[in-house]
């Protein structure tokens, strides 16, 4: 039998074991220090060194290559891009950012703060930048990975994403790429940077298998807003196969534990 891929619950159909639901994803994911979480802000603890992050190359205008991949749509980001400080122990390198959305426009984050959730969830996914030496490249330290998180909730227009927006209809289909039109800049997609100084922090895990449990994750309090054609966009152009709508593409909440959440 062909090995059953991994998928979310929406894809599970009883009829066949197609795929795989996050009940059953294997690897790291049924560990104890996973990812999503809710943050109960009010349980959260100051951490000082959780300074403003600085960007670099945050401002360069790309041309990105985006593909649907089965499972989201993921920018990729040509490794010109990088982020230090804010609390990180070294600087990382921007590889992609990838969405995780719904139709239900409370439905759509996979984090959610204090119970609240939104309609989109946007992770910039970030590898630390290792020495030249190779035994720096300790692959499975904590934070190998650092992921912005950003919550999008429904209000005004967002010129910005037009360009990823106008591209979705060019990738319905799973394992289709194009490339983006008119050249934005990853500062142009996110909150006014004088927003971002206010964030939570934890420690926890990628939110799709292997679920390895290497990413120091940053939510930030400001959501972007785009307009609800926008992200409904997202839900009516993709698929993740030939006939289902790539829609409600997040994992279920994990269990906190022990594990203390920081805030800036
Ligand atoms: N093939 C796919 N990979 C991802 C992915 C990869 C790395 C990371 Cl870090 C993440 S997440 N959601 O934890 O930010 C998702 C999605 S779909
Ligand atoms: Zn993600």
């Amino acid at each position: 039998r062909a090995e059953s891929h991994w998928c979310y619950q929406n894809q599970v159909k009883p009829s066949n074991c197609t795929c795989l639901g996050p009940d059953l994803w294997g690897d790291s994911c049924q560990m104890d220090h996973q990812s999503p979480i809710n943050i109960a802000t009010a349980k959260t603890e100051v951490d000082l060194n959780l300074r403003p992050f600085s960007f670099s190359g945050y401002d360069k205008k790309q041309k990105w290559t985006v593909q649907n991949n089965g499972h989201t749509v993921m920018v990729l980001l040509g490794d010109e891009a990088t982020i230090a400080e804010g609390g990180l122990a070294a600087r990382y390198r921007a590889k992609q950012l990838h969405l995780h959305w719904s139709e239900v426009l409370d439905w759509g984050s996979e984090h959610s703060l204090d119970g609240d959730r939104f309609a989109m969830e946007m992770h910039i996914v970030h590898e630390k930048e290792t020495g030249t030496s190779r035994n720096a490249k300790a692959q499975d330290s904590k934070d190998e990975i650092a992921v912005l998180a950003f919550m999008v909730e429904a209000g005004a227009r967002n010129e910005n994403f037009q360009p990823l927006v106008d591209v979705l209809s060019n990738i319905s289909r799973p394992n289709t790429n194009t490339t983006m039109r008119n050249s934005i800049s990853l500062l142009e997609l996110l909150p006014k940077q004088e927003k971002l100084r206010r964030y939570f922090r934890y420690l926890g895990s990628l939110t799709t298998p292997g679920c390895d449990e290497t990413v120091v994750w940053t939510v930030f309090q400001e959501p972007i807003q785009l307009d609800k054609d926008q992200i409904l966009a997202f839900s009516n152009n993709l698929y993740y196969d030939d006939n289902q709508k790539m829609t409600d593409n997040i994992r279920p909440l994990q269990p906190r534990g022990q594990r203390v959440v920081y805030r800036s």
